[in-house]
């Protein structure tokens, strides 16, 4: 058997996105929370989702935290469940290098869920532009609607939910965001919010704005 790289061939679906979305009575898209850990990434994607499930529309949150424990999981738990070997070789960590492929393949299956006429909703901090913009080049334009959750690092270090920063400034935590990694702003995102001064449901309502003066879910309702 060749060792080579193989051919792979693109299928066309049998049913079209265009079917989908009609079914589901909206578009699909992906919406692109990026920012500081702590800035309220989780808490919005979450309620976007709520709200728009109340309405009756088609969306799933990826959040960093849960899709850290499958399919991109850490050395740690890979390690404990498969082995020093595989847990090299598909663990990912914090790493520039493993920064950029978690939000590869994270853009990947947002794409995924955006093509099933599915709102997807993804949390993660997502700190390289470059790795942001890579994901925006894979989708048709309209698709990928960056939202800059921004919250100054003093607000989300004082908020610190999960101790994090704390240890992070105490030298436990290496290659933190915002302390000795860095954080690069959006500079054009299609939504821009100021996640220190407005409470979560403002923020919730800017979004659901967008996405009715944007034509992916009715203006109506
Ligand atoms: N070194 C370092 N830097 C930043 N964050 C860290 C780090 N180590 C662990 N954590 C925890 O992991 C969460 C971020 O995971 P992400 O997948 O969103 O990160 S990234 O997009 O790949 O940079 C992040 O969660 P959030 O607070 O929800 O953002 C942290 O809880
Ligand atoms: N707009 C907001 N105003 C005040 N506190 C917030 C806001 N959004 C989130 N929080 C709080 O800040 C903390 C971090 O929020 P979280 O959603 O976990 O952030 P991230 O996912 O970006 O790490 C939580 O305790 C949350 O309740």
């Amino acid at each position: 058997m060749s060792t080579g790289e193989a051919k792979v061939f693109w299928h066309e679906h049998a049913v079209t996105r265009e079917e989908r979305e009609k079914l589901n009575g909206h578009k699909g898209c992906v919406l692109w929370f990026t920012g500081l850990s702590g800035s309220g990434k989780s808490t919005l994607a979450n309620l976007v989702d709520h709200r728009l499930y109340s309405l009756g529309y088609h969306s799933f949150v990826l959040d960093g935290d849960n899709i850290r424990h499958g399919l991109n999981a850490s050395p740690a738990m890979l390690r404990e469940r498969h082995g020093e070997e595989f847990a090299k070789r598909f663990g990912l960590g914090f790493s520039p290098q493993d920064r950029e492929e978690n939000i590869r393949r994270i853009g990947a299956v947002a794409k995924l869920f955006c093509e099933a006429g599915i709102i997807a909703i993804t949390a993660f901090i997502s700190p390289y532009r470059i790795d942001r913009d890579r994901v925006r080049a894979t989708m048709k334009p309209g698709d990928f609607i960056e939202i800059f959750v921004d919250a100054p690092l003093e607000v989300c270090e004082a908020r610190d939910p999960k101790g994090l920063y704390k240890k992070a400034r105490a030298g436990e935590i290496k290659g933190f965001t915002g302390i000795d990694d860095p954080y690069e702003p959006p500079l054009n995102p299609e939504i821009h919010l100021d996640a220190a001064r407005h409470s979560p449901e403002e923020l919730a309502d800017i979004v659901l704005d967008y996405l009715k003066t944007h034509g992916i879910i009715p203006a109506s309702k």
